[in-house]
């Protein structure tokens, strides 16, 4: 069985109970308050910054040129197209981007960045892979999720822009290279390494979990 296809299996109900979370849910029905919303696009710009380190990890440990291409083109489109969504955003809220820049991550926030950084820099190229893929497949699942079961939440004024970029057929064809990355990463390693992917995926499918409800509940740090 394919790397990806055991780590789905595993982690359905992680990823069943983010997809009930009332933020996720909020974003699908249009009830999300705009003040969480705004916690979440701060927490995240800087959440993205750290995460471009991490295409840029993966273009260094790149061992063909195709591969090293396609990291490169995932850092510039975090920096450029995603973020860019951020901005517009925080536009809207009049945020400055230098405010946005500024903002302190919250402690779930750093320890989710942290742990994907460290195992960037010290692990091999599978381990990256296997630590990062939960962002970007868990997000392209709850963009066609909403898509699916909230019809016409791509239209809404507020979230609709957020549901159209992760339920885009361009999101969903990256975070399919990922997956499929991972699984040609993953052909003939023992199972030992294979454990090592999988508590990888696993801790950073509970962080996207934690994420959700850090941004929904405030999160900060308590003192
Ligand atoms: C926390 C988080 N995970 C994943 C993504 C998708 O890139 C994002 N923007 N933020």
């Amino acid at each position: 069985m394919a790397l990806s296809k055991r780590l789905y299996e595993k982690l359905k109900h992680v990823w069943f109970q983010t997809h009930q979370h009332p933020f996720v849910k909020g974003l699908g029905n249009g009830d999300l308050p705009a003040e969480a919303f705004i916690r979440y696009m701060k927490q995240d710009y800087v959440f993205l910054i750290d995460y471009s380190r991490l295409f840029a990890l993966g273009a260094i440990k790149a061992k063909d040129l195709e591969t090293m291409s396609t990291f490169a083109k995932l850092l510039n489109d975090t920096l450029h197209g995603e973020m860019d969504l951020h901005r517009q955003y925080a536009k809207r809220f009049g945020i400055t981007n230098e405010q946005l820049e500024a903002t302190k991550p919250a402690p779930i926030n750093l320890a989710y960045t942290r742990y994907m950084l460290n195992v960037a820099h010290t692990g091999s190229l599978a381990e990256l892979v296997s630590s990062l893929l939960p962002c970007m497949w868990s997000y392209w699942e709850i963009g066609k999720m909403l898509k699916e079961q909230y019809p016409g939440s791509e239209e809404h004024a507020l979230y609709g822009e957020w549901i159209a970029m992760y339920a885009s057929e361009e999101f969903g064809s990256l975070a399919s290279w990922l997956i499929r990355l991972l699984d040609h990463l993953a052909e003939g390693i023992s199972e030992r390494e294979l454990s090592v992917l999988e508590e990888h995926f696993i801790t950073t499918s509970r962080f996207e979990y934690m994420f959700w409800d850090m941004v929904y509940q405030g999160g900060d740090w308590p003192v």
